[in-house]
């Protein structure tokens, strides 16, 4: 047990059927103790002057939190102070106790931790917990005059939804109810922390305890298919999460009646479902400069409120999703340069339609500038009409490759009748080659081939300049594994 002295202890612990289960007991023998230690009254009351008002640090629906400074200004905590008690039935524990039995079972740096406890005169259960000096993702998102930036809003998200996966990894699962920004708290690191167990239950869904804790959460963050304790189940938590992310994303509170509609998942949700991913982004940040970003976090948030339970995700695979964004927004130089390379391709691409009538004869152009590019040294100015194609060689006088002033890019190109490879839209017509299919290298003038990466029947050229090093190499794996990802994805925006 967590406790160094407890009243609660002996309760906690003989009415934890968990406690019962010799094996697992033995699984969890070699975890860490979990220091909680019992404060006197008077302790609390001298570190917070008396709760004065100049100690007060804000008031929830179970109390008042005041900020506590302990063993000679060692140890700054946070106290709650619990006003009056809500018992929702006879057997169910108090916000208080219910805090103190979940936090001393787990600890982890994404949670507001439990340092201890005191009990006061009426037998009211006073929380010690860490001191977070930089309020609450609310006060962030809604009453800041500087909006945190989408990379930490980003990183928030999975700070949080790590904070999540630490409950329903834990065993038995801790499933939180409360999820919502006023109970993400943000520590002296500037990271995210999840707080307020109060409503939180441990154990199985099919323990008596859950099954007899009628349903309980934030209106607008509630899960609308708890309607009874058997609803229950972790995916309720992923629920909130997606309402959670739906604010991070747009800075617009859960219920909102200075919108219309008020509720952020009917405001929301039909713009997601018509790809306006930027109408949902928070007007005074502005979409990130990476849409994929926001198309990302809109589908993931579109996923986690679904109304059928089985298909939100795990928050495990929240966690890797969010990590897959983080590193996206956390690398734009990279990513930039890289779409940047790819949207040149695909302005290539398109141009190529327009002249052509046929994405094979595309292909089989390209293909043909790649290899004549992939040998090196291979000046632009000797590329001759032979190299870029037998048929506009041989095509006769009128068929042609220039180099233009540019160095390292074609100039126009004049087909020729009778290609089999290049067909053209009308015979003898000049048509204007796209420039960016060549690449120059350091040295002026010299043609590298573009790097072709197949994915799906799909292509992507990436044109470096120079061989890819180890870093864009995995940039490319990683866009393609993203793109897989993306098609996997387009289902799941159905609603
Ligand atoms: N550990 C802490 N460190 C610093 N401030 C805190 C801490 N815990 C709570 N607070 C402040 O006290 C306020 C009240 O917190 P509390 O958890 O009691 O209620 P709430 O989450 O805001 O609302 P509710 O009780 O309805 O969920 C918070 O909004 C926050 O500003």
């Amino acid at each position: 047990m967590g406790y160094l002295s407890c009243n609660a202890e002996s309760a906690i612990a003989t009415c934890d059927t968990y406690n019962w289960d010799l094996r697992k007991k033995k699984k969890t023998r070699n975890k860490p103790v979990i220091k909680i230690k019992e404060f006197f009254y008077h302790q609390l009351a001298s570190a917070t002057n008396d709760f004065s008002a100049e100690s007060f640090l804000g008031k929830g629906s179970h109390g008042s939190v005041y900020k506590a400074v302990l063993q000679d200004g060692k140890l700054i905590a946070a106290v709650k102070k619990t006003t009056f008690h809500i018992q929702p039935c006879t057997n169910c524990t108090s916000p208080a106790e219910n805090e103190i039995e979940i936090l001393s079972r787990i600890q982890n740096p994404r949670l507001v931790n439990l340092i201890g406890f005191c009990v006061d005169a009426k037998q009211n259960k006073l929380l010690v917990v860490e001191y977070m000096p930089n309020g609450s993702l609310y006060d962030l998102l809604h009453s800041s005059s500087r909006p945190p930036s989408w990379t930490r809003r980003v990183r928030f998200a999975l700070q949080i939804a790590k904070a999540i996966q630490t409950l329903h990894s834990s065993n038995p699962p801790v499933i939180h109810r409360d999820i919502k920004s006023s109970n993400i708290l943000i520590d002296e690191n500037r990271n995210a922390r999840l707080s307020d167990f109060g409503l939180a239950l441990r154990g199985h869904v099919e323990d008596v305890k859950i099954k007899c804790t009628p349903p309980a959460g934030t209106l607008g963050y509630l899960d609308p298919g708890y309607l009874a304790p058997g609803d229950l189940s972790t995916k309720s938590d992923v629920f909130s999460f997606g309402i959670l992310l739906l604010e991070i994303i747009s800075g617009r509170n859960a219920i909102d009646l200075n919108y219309s509609p008020p509720s952020v998942v009917d405001w929301a949700v039909p713009m997601i479902k018509h790809g306006n991913f930027t109408g949902i982004c928070d007007v005074r940040v502005g979409p990130p400069p990476d849409l994929t970003v926001i198309r990302k976090l809109a589908v993931l948030a579109a996923r986690c409120i679904r109304s059928s339970v089985k298909k939100r995700p795990e928050i495990s695979e929240v966690v890797e999703y969010l990590k897959e964004v983080r590193k996206r927004i956390e690398s734009p130089r990279i990513w930039s340069h890289f779409q940047r390379r790819v949207e040149k391709f695909q302005q290539a691409v398109e141009v190529k339609h327009e002249v052509f009538d046929g994405s094979e004869e595309l292909i089989k152009s390209s293909g043909r500038v790649s290899r004549v590019g992939s040998r090196r040294n291979r000046r632009v100015s000797s590329v001759s009409g032979a190299e870029y194609g037998n048929n506009v060689a041989t095509s006769g006088g009128d068929d042609f490759v220039t180099r233009s002033k540019s160095i390292g890019s074609f100039g126009e190109i004049k087909m020729g009748t009778g290609s089999p490879l290049v067909r053209r839209r009308a015979p003898g017509v000049a048509v204007k080659m796209p420039v960016m299919m060549l690449s120059k290298s350091s040295s002026m003038g010299v043609l590298q081939s573009p790097r072709v990466v197949r994915c799906n029947n799909k292509r992507y050229v990436f044109e470096f300049g120079k061989r890819p090093n180890s870093r864009e190499l995995e940039v490319s794996k990683l866009m393609i594994s993203l793109d897989e990802k993306l098609e996997q994805e387009k289902p799941f925006v159905s609603f």
